[in-house]
C-alpha cells in the first residue's frame, strides 16, 4: 500500500486496549465472566478458547455491539465501554464484517467506495478540504485513490469491477480487510479472519497482516488454527468458561497444563 494510508499512524499509548473486569450475562449463563487483558500497540495477539469460551462475546462487549453487566473497555487512554459501535470506530477501533449478502450484488470495487461513511477517514479528508468549491469532488477522487491502494495492498485490484457475490471465500476475506483498513483503524480486531480461505490465500493475508502491524497496527486476532495462532502471534490470550484463563508466549500457552486441560482433546 501506498504510505498515504499506512504512514500517518496517529499516537495511540503503548496499550492501546485494556479490558476491566468484563462480564456479560445472557439469563443464567455467564458469557464472560470478570475478564481483564491489555492488548500492546504493534502487536498481532491472539484470543483463543474452546467452542462456548466467550470470545465473540468478549468481541462483541470491545466493539460496543453489546453493553457489559460489569466492567469497562479503555482504548487509546479513554474509556468507550458503552458506546455506539460506529463510536467506536471513529476512535480508531474496527473490526472486520463479512461482506453482507446484499453487498454482494456490487462490485468490489462500490463496496470499497461504501466502506469508510461516517468513518474518521473521511472527517481527516474533510479538514484537509475545507468547504472548498467542488471539494466533494475532490474528496471522490481523494477516497478513489485510496481506494485503488487498498485494492493493490490487498492485490485485487484485478477484482475491482467483479461481484462481490463472485469472490472465493479467500478474496472475500482479502475485501474485507481492505475495506475495514479504509475506515483508517489503529485497531483491528479479527475474529476468524480464515474460515474458508484456501492455504495460499490465508498466507497471503497473513502476510498482509504482519506487514501492517510492523507499520504500527495493532490486531486482535480470534483463531480457532492452534498451528496458525502458536506461528504468528507473540502473545496469546486463553479464554474458558468465560474468564481468562492464562497468558503468555506460544511457548508457554502450549507447555500450560490447564490449557491442555481446558482443550480436553489436548490438541495444542
Ligand atoms: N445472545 C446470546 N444469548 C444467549 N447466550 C449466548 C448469546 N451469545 C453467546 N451466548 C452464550 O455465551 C457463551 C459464550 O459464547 P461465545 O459465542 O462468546 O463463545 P466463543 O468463545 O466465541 O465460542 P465459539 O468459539 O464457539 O464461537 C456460550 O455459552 C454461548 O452459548
Amino acid at each position: 500500500m501506498s504510505e498515504s494510508i499506512t504512514q500517518s499512524r496517529p499516537d495511540v499509548a503503548d496499550t492501546p486496549l485494556r479490558v476491566e473486569g468484563l462480564t456479560k450475562r445472557f439469563g443464567g449463563i455467564t458469557a464472560v465472566d470478570g475478564a481483564s487483558f491489555e492488548v500492546e500497540q504493534g502487536t498481532l495477539t491472539g484470543l483463543i478458547g474452546p467452542n462456548g469460551a466467550g470470545k465473540s462475546t468478549t468481541f462483541n462487549l470491545i466493539t460496543g455491539m453489546l453493553s457489559p453487566d460489569a466492567g469497562r473497555v479503555v482504548f487509546d487512554g479513554e474509556d468507550i465501554t458503552g458506546l455506539e459501535p460506529y463510536q467506536i470506530a471513529n476512535r480508531g477501533l474496527v473490526r472486520t464484517f463479512q461482506i453482507a449478502r446484499e453487498l454482494g450484488e456490487m462490485t468490489v470495487l462500490e463496496n470499497m467506495m461504501l466502506a469508510p461513511k461516517h468513518q474518521r477517514g473521511e472527517h481527516l479528508w474533510r479538514s484537509v478540504l475545507p468547504g472548498a468549491r467542488g471539494g466533494v469532488v475532490e474528496q471522490e477522487e481523494e477516497l478513489l485513490e485510496r481506494v485503488w491502494e487498498a485494492l493493490e495492498f490487498f492485490e485485487i485490484e484485478h477484482l475491482a469491477e467483479e461481484y462481490a457475490g463472485n469472490l472465493s471465500g479467500g478474496q472475500r476475506k482479502l475485501l474485507e480487510m481492505a475495506r475495514a483498513l479504509l475506515t483508517d483503524p489503529d485497531m483491528l480486531l479479527l475474529d476468524e479472519p480464515f474460515a474458508g480461505v484456501n492455504p495460499t490465500l490465508e498466507q497471503r493475508l497473513l502476510d498482509h497482516i504482519h506487514e501492517l502491524r510492523d507499520q504500527g497496527y495493532t490486531f486482535l486476532l480470534v483463531e480457532h488454527d492452534m498451528d496458525l495462532i502458536m506461528n504468528n502471534c507473540r502473545h496469546v490470550i486463553v479464554m474458558h468458561q468465560g474468564q481468562i484463563l492464562t497468558e503468555g508466549t506460544p511457548e508457554e500457552i502450549k507447555a500450560n497444563e490447564e490449557v491442555i486441560e481446558a482443550y480436553l482433546g489436548g490438541d495444542v
